[in-house]
Formats: C-alpha cells, sequence, structure tokens
C-alpha cells in the first residue's frame, strides 16, 4: 500500500471521476458528475436520498454502467466492468449489507481477502496469519477472532470487512453509511478508524446522512443534488450550513419549524406496561403510553429497545407480565393481531423485514389499507384510480423520489425506500405508533418531513414511541424512558431531557 508523503488535498488523485452519467428510464441519477478521490484523505459524499451517491459508488464498483463519463485511476482510463476489475484497481466498496460470510470466523472472514479467486474452506484457516493479526490490529479490533462473524455485532462486523479490506491492500476503501447502525460510542471508534486509514494513506470515501460526522473527520465534501455536484468543499471551508444549504437547497435550523409536541390536557392512557419481560433481553418493564404523547426510548444497540418493540408489536411473545391496550387485557398473538388492535411498527430494518421491494411503491403504501383501495372483493388487485393519486400524492407529501407511484420500490434511494414504510402507517392512523430508528438513513431535509408527520400523528391522537441512538432526535419528545440491559433504567420529562442525563443514565 502507497504511504501518504504530501499533505491531504496536495496529492494527485488516486480516482478521479470525470462527466459520468448514469441514467435509469426517465430518472437521471448521474448527470456529468467529476469528482476526485485522494490518497490520505477523508472524501464525504452527502447529499438527499435519490441525489446520487449510491449510483456513484456502484459505478466505481463495476456494479454499474455508466451511460458515459471515465473514470480515471493513478491518471489512466480504467475499465470497470465487474467487482473484479475493481478489486484489481486496488478499489474496496464496503455497502450497508456486508458482504461477510456469516458461518465463517471473523479471522477467516479476514483471510478471503487473500485468497480472492482460489478455493476457500474453513479448513485452510486454521492458524492465524500474521497480515490478519496486522490488519484487525490497525483497525482496533479486541474481540474474539474464532467466532462466527454472526455472533459479532453490526459494528464488529464493519471492523472485520475494513480489515479484509486492508489484507487485500485496497488504496481506496468506500464506505456506505458506516456509522448508521452504530450507537454513539461505536460511530466514533470507526470514525477513529477512518481517520487511521487517511492518516496511513489510503483514499477514504465516506457516505452519510449525520452531518456532524462528516463536518468533524473529513478532509474534503462533496454534495450530490438530483444527480450533479452541488457542492465541493476542502477542509477549511466545511461548515455545516454550507452542507445543509448543498444538500437541501435552503437553510434548515436543527429542530426547523419544531415546537415540542403537544399534550393532549387529561390524557387516556393507551397502552399499559406491567413488569413485562422476554428471558434476559427485556426485563421487568412496566410503563403507560397516553394519547397524543410521544415518548422517546434511548439507549444504547442492545439495551433492549427493538426486543421490547417486537413484545408491543405481537412479533414476539412476553413470558412474563401483563399489557393493557385501552384498558383491556393486550396479548398480541401475532404481527396482523396488533396491526388489527391498532398498532403500527416502523422496523430499524425497513429494507429486509418491511418492504416487498417487487412491487410497486402503491402497493408497498397501501398494504396496510388495503380495505379501503380495492374496487371489491373479487378483484383484490384492481383499485381505482384514487389509490394511485393518493399514492403520489404521500410520495409528494413525504418527499418520496420516484417517477411514478407504479415503480418497483426497489428501484428507489435506500432513504426513499424508509419514507414509504413510514408512509404506509401514517396512513393507518395507529392508535400506537413504534418507530424504530426513524430517521436513519433518510437526509437532513426529510427528517424535519417526517417529525413533521409525527407531529400530525400525535395531534390526531396517536400515541407515538420513538427510539433512536441519536439522542438528540428525541429532545423534542413529552418523555424519554432510557433502557440499558433489558430494563428501564431512568424517565426524563420536562427540562431533564437532555443528552448528557440520557447518556449519563445508559452507562449508569
Ligand atoms: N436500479 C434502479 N432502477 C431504477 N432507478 C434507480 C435504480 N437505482 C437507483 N435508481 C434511482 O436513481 C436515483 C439515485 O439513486 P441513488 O441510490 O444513487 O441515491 P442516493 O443518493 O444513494 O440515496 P440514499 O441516500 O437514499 O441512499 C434515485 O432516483 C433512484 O430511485
Amino acid at each position: 500500500m502507497t504511504t501518504a508523503t504530501t499533505a491531504p488535498g496536495q496529492a494527485a488523485p488516486l480516482v478521479r471521476v470525470r462527466g459520468l452519467t448514469k441514467s435509469y428510464g426517465a430518472i437521471r441519477a448521474l448527470r456529468g458528475v467529476d469528482v476526485s478521490f485522494r490518497r490520505g484523505e477523508i472524501h464525504g459524499l452527502v447529499g438527499a436520498n435519490g441525489a446520487g451517491k449510491s449510483t456513484l459508488i456502484r459505478c466505481l464498483a463495476g456494479l454499474e454502467r455508466p451511460d458515459a463519463g471515465d473514470i480515471l485511476v493513478d491518471g489512466e482510463i480504467a475499465h470497470v466492468h465487474g467487482p473484479d476489475d475493481a478489486a484489481r484497481l486496488g478499489l474496496a466498496f464496503i455497502h450497508q449489507e456486508l458482504n461477510l460470510v456469516s458461518s465463517f470466523t471473523g479471522a477467516q472472514n479476514i483471510m478471503l481477502g487473500s485468497h480472492r479467486g482460489s478455493m476457500v474452506t474453513p479448513r485452510r484457516f486454521s492458524g492465524v496469519p500474521r497480515a490478519v493479526l496486522d490488519a484487525a490490529r490497525r483497525v482496533g479490533i479486541d474481540f474474539p477472532l474464532d467466532i462466527p462473524v454472526s455472533e459479532l455485532t453490526v459494528h464488529q462486523q464493519w471492523l472485520v470487512t475494513i480489515a479484509r479490506a486492508l489484507v487485500e491492500d485496497r488504496a481506496l476503501i468506500a464506505m456506505d453509511e458506516p456509522t448508521a447502525s452504530l450507537d454513539a460510542q461505536e460511530a466514533a471508534t470507526l470514525l477513529k478508524v477512518a481517520r487511521e486509514l487517511a492518516a496511513s494513506g489510503v483514499a477514504v470515501v465516506f457516505i452519510s446522512h449525520r452531518l456532524d460526522e462528516v463536518t468533524a473527520v473529513c478532509d474534503r465534501v462533496t454534495a450530490f443534488k438530483d444527480g450533479s455536484i452541488s457542492l465541493a468543499l476542502p477542509r477549511a471551508e466545511i461548515t455545516r450550513e454550507a452542507v445543509v444549504r448543498a444538500i437541501v437547497g435552503h437553510d434548515v435550523t436543527p429542530g426547523a419549524g419544531a415546537t415540542a409536541f403537544e399534550v393532549t390536557e387529561h390524557p387516556r392512557v393507551v397502552l399499559r406496561l406491567q413488569d413485562v419481560g422476554r428471558g434476559r433481553s427485556v426485563r421487568e418493564v412496566s410503563l403507560t403510553l397516553h394519547e397524543g404523547e410521544v415518548v422517546g426510548i434511548a439507549g444504547l444497540v442492545g439495551s433492549g429497545r427493538t426486543e421490547l418493540a417486537r413484545l408491543i408489536f405481537g412479533a414476539d411473545r412476553p413470558d412474563r407480565g401483563t399489557m393493557l391496550l385501552d384498558g383491556k387485557p393486550y396479548r398480541p398473538r401475532s404481527i396482523p393481531h396488533a396491526i388489527a388492535r391498532g398498532v403500527a411498527y416502523v422496523p430499524e430494518e425497513r429494507r429486509s423485514e418491511a418492504l416487498f421491494l417487487t412491487h410497486s411503491v402503491e402497493d408497498n403504501l397501501h398494504i396496510t389499507v388495503w380495505d379501503r383501495w380495492r374496487m371489491s372483493k373479487l378483484l383484490p388487485l384492481i383499485r381505482p384510480r384514487a389509490s394511485r393519486a393518493a399514492a403520489n400524492h404521500t410520495c409528494r407529501t413525504l418527499g418520496i423520489k420516484t417517477a411514478d407511484a407504479r415503480r418497483p420500490v426497489m428501484s428507489l434511494s435506500g432513504g426513499n425506500q424508509q419514507k414509504v414504510v413510514m408512509g404506509r402507517w401514517l396512513a393507518t392512523n395507529p392508535k400506537i405508533l413504534i418507530l424504530d430508528e426513524p430517521t436513519r438513513g433518510v437526509d437532513v431535509g426529510a427528517r424535519a418531513d417526517i417529525y413533521d408527520r409525527i407531529r400530525e400523528a400525535n395531534r390526531s391522537g396517536s400515541a407515538v414511541l420513538v427510539i433512536s441512538s441519536e439522542f438528540e432526535e428525541l429532545l423534542e419528545c413529552n418523555r424519554v424512558l432510557v433502557m440499558a440491559e433489558g430494563r428501564i433504567v431512568g424517565e426524563l420529562t420536562g427540562g431533564e431531557i437532555t443528552v448528557p442525563n440520557m447518556l449519563h443514565l445508559c452507562y449508569a
């Protein structure tokens, strides 16, 4: 691997993209993009959902063929027709769906990097070679490498994937939203690793919607808007305001338009949990949720937040305690049962758990209100024109970027797919709306839209539970419950709702 000898910004580009253009039918995903990535720099790519960031990365990775434009590596035109070409050119791409062999250990997965194209069997990896240990040390791996990666946390799996790229001796490592699923401490570790990689001469490409991280660690930021570059700034000139303006097209002040969620005067209790538990993941949780109330659940990854949500949504069954919904016993036998009782859940893993990828945006939006939009029971698939109009309207109000609601949901960018899941549940006017990491992977402009929709649900009487690892998001909630090791370890109200207080309770 080449070691950086020049200061960031001075070196000749390792990769240069010139006039890159890519369309999908009528959608122009990239419109003549010019951008360069240099050794020794962290280069942030930001932009609204659907702005073209992943398309650029997919073209560089050989997963998409651009319609026009050139990719140059070390000044030479490169032909990247597939992932093998990208690998040969020293380019590594780490996508959200980490490409690890789940039954292999961490060490075996890292070793795969040096066995490209040869027969790989677990028996070949009995000893841990020095190269693996070196790569593991460089990324700060301090967990056992001899257990299957399926038993590791997402954060640990990211570190394994980065270590593999180091064993492969890649000169450029592009990471697509590496911190999206991590808590604050894990994200800080990963950013430190990115800095160390850049310091050792690797060109690091960092795609993220978390602008505080981008402004803190990047040596250069390029913002995309509608397939074009709307801003390119070196470190000294990067400000959050400039980046937000380039993404959204106007200023968005933190919490713009946001008053704290309204509280109904004499709220009715909608949900009451008494000593509810399941195994060791949820332990004796008691809580009440009132009509028209927005309650945040703060906690680190693994604190039991999602497991608690799954019990309320009927995805898992509690093995102790009682639940009451509207004062009546509530023992959801299944998800449809919970939905029928007015409970809605937008899961953390939306793509795998919530979308029918080959179905249209309209189908995905209306699946929860199917009866409303079918012509007759005999012809369930035939829907009135108003269904399409309603779907297009939801797309506009939630800023879902698609040419037409008839398009398959898998043709949408990741963030736009998330907005579809959100729109689906908001249409049901649920009694209880549970949002698990509602703004993960969602751009800064759409975050404000999503919070506006939560406010609407709140005003129409839904009780909303918001689970988030980004504690700033919870500052507006009426109450915040903090979870650690499966228990509720504290409740914050009014002026007590601050990020330091949440962190203090998490780590107490
Ligand atoms: N396979 C595809 N078929 C049709 N359209 C596509 C396809 N892949 C991407 N697009 C469209 O191209 C545009 C750019 O998408 P891209 O995934 O690059 O956005 P992005 O900036 O990475 O967004 P996000 O932050 O949401 O991940 C979007 O309008 C998207 O719907």
